[in-house]
């Protein structure tokens, strides 16, 4: 290994090598800490009905900055990359009757369009405008009752405007009625946000594209519990696929009737040899199959449609690849205006470790390869989930992960928990 190395320390940038454990897990148990996504529209809904109680919230980045937009009334508030914030507080504070603030966030935040919301709070009264480009963060919100209830809005750009518009329909004077235009992307954040007003005791319907939510005053106290993340458990299943048969990986405060699509995880693991079982709250990880069929069907090419849960492509086309598989992803319309456009940085990073890929704006296509590179430098484009989905390689080939940093956006306690499974971890100046 080139440069010098060292223990993990909170040093910024972080270059970490990696490879993998000296000898192969057998058993683990790691705790993740609660959805992302869960969490953030929970904060919002506490906000507006503050005797609801919230455990196993998540401690991603994305949540503390959840946590601490909800304190302000005035001035600037900056949630650095995290989008379901930046979309969830831009509908909370133009419907606050008290609250007049820039809502600002990282550079990239401010490439990512919030146009479909803007336009939608406006058609229904919003006072919101935009401070440096038409259609982008940073935002000047000047909050106030809305006069209308009926809006309609494009569906095919992300479901967060959607979900953001839902968090906020009960706290209005008539509640909201929503026309959803064109494909709806993402549906099961759309039915996660539903489903968690309906465990608050607040009444909405969805029926084709239409979806009702009313006005609710008051709820009665409750407590509800955060299911842990699935999109986080997806690099434990892709550490799974990549470990000998008999590998059981154990993952804390999961539930069997999940709101989060990323537990689909369930299903396409199966076809890399993944076996999953809920007991009580325990998801099990069981690798007890090789991929496909050894020989003739090692050709087979897996075909995925992800438009219901892109933040797991990236963990999948990785694993595809170190499987060394054939894989055709589609549904990935979404992903060019994530932390970064993560179809182009999969097909750079992953070309550099040998892999033969083509991307279009809305799918990836991957050939068997026979080698898989060593010693590679990843960059991950100041996207989380490049730098997770990328370190269970380190069962295959030892690599660099460039700005391992990242990772606190959603899951700040990843490369402590590769390193309880035994993987070998350095900080370098490589
Ligand atoms: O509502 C949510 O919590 C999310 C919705 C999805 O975004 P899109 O609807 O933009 O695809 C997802 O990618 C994101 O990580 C979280
Ligand atoms: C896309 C993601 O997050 P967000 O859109 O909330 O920034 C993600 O976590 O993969």
């Amino acid at each position: 290994m080139a440069g010098k190395s060292r223990k993990i320390q909170n040093f910024t940038p972080l270059t970490l090598y990696l490879s993998g454990p000296p000898t192969p897990i057998k058993k683990a148990r790691i705790n993740i800490t609660g959805s992302k996504s869960e969490s953030n529209r929970l904060l919002l809904l506490q906000a507006l009905y503050p005797n609801l109680k919230i455990e196993n919230l998540s401690n991603a980045d994305d949540v503390k900055v959840m946590m601490e937009g909800l304190k302000v009334t005035s001035g600037t508030v900056d949630i650095h990359h995290a989008g379901t914030a930046m979309r969830f507080l831009t509908a909370y504070f133009a419907t606050k009757e008290s609250a007049d603030v820039t809502l600002t966030g990282s550079s990239r935040m401010q490439e990512r369009p919030i146009k479909v919301l803007v336009d939608a709070l406006r058609q229904l009264g919003a006072d919101i405008e935009y401070l440096k480009t038409e259609g982008y963060p940073p935002l000047r919100i000047r909050g106030k009752k809305l006069e209308r209830s009926k809006v309609s809005l494009p569906a095919n750009i992300s479901s967060q405007y959607i979900s953001a518009l839902l968090l906020v329909a009960p706290g209005t004077q008539k509640g909201l009625e929503l026309e959803l235009l064109g494909e709806i992307t993402s549906v099961p954040y759309i039915k996660m946000t539903l489903s968690l007003l309906n465990e608050m005791g607040i009444k909405s319907s969805f029926s084709g594209n239409k979806i009702k939510v009313g006005p609710t005053d008051t709820i009665s106290a409750r407590s509800i519990r955060v299911e842990s993340d699935w999109s986080s458990a997806s690099y434990f299943y892709s550490i799974a696929a990549f470990s000998e048969i008999g590998t059981h990986l154990e993952l804390t405060s999961y539930k069997d009737k999940s709101l989060q699509g990323d537990r689909v995880l369930a299903d396409i693991y199966r076809h890399f040899g993944v076996e999953t079982r809920i007991e009580g709250s325990t998801l099990h990880l069981i690798k007890n199959a090789h991929p496909g069929k050894p020989g003739e069907d090692k050709d087979v090419v897996f075909n995925f449609h992800l438009a219901d849960a892109p933040d797991i492509a990236q963990t999948i086309a990785v694993n595809c690849f170190g499987l060394q598989i054939g894989c055709r992803i589609t549904g990935l319309h979404t992903l060019k205006i994530k932390e970064t456009d993560r179809l182009e940085a999969l097909k750079i990073e992953l070309t550099k470790l040998g892999a033969r890929i083509e991307v279009s704006d809305h799918h990836l296509e991957m050939t068997p390869v026979d080698h898989i590179e060593k010693d590679v430098s990843i960059a991950t484009y100041k996207d989380h989930r490049m730098a997770m989905a990328f370190a269970p390689l380190a069962l295959k080939t030892n690599l660099y992960i460039e700005e391992a940093e990242v990772v606190s956006k959603s899951y700040p306690d990843f490369w402590r928990d590769l390193e309880q499974l035994n993987f070998q971890i350095s900080q370098t100046d490589h």
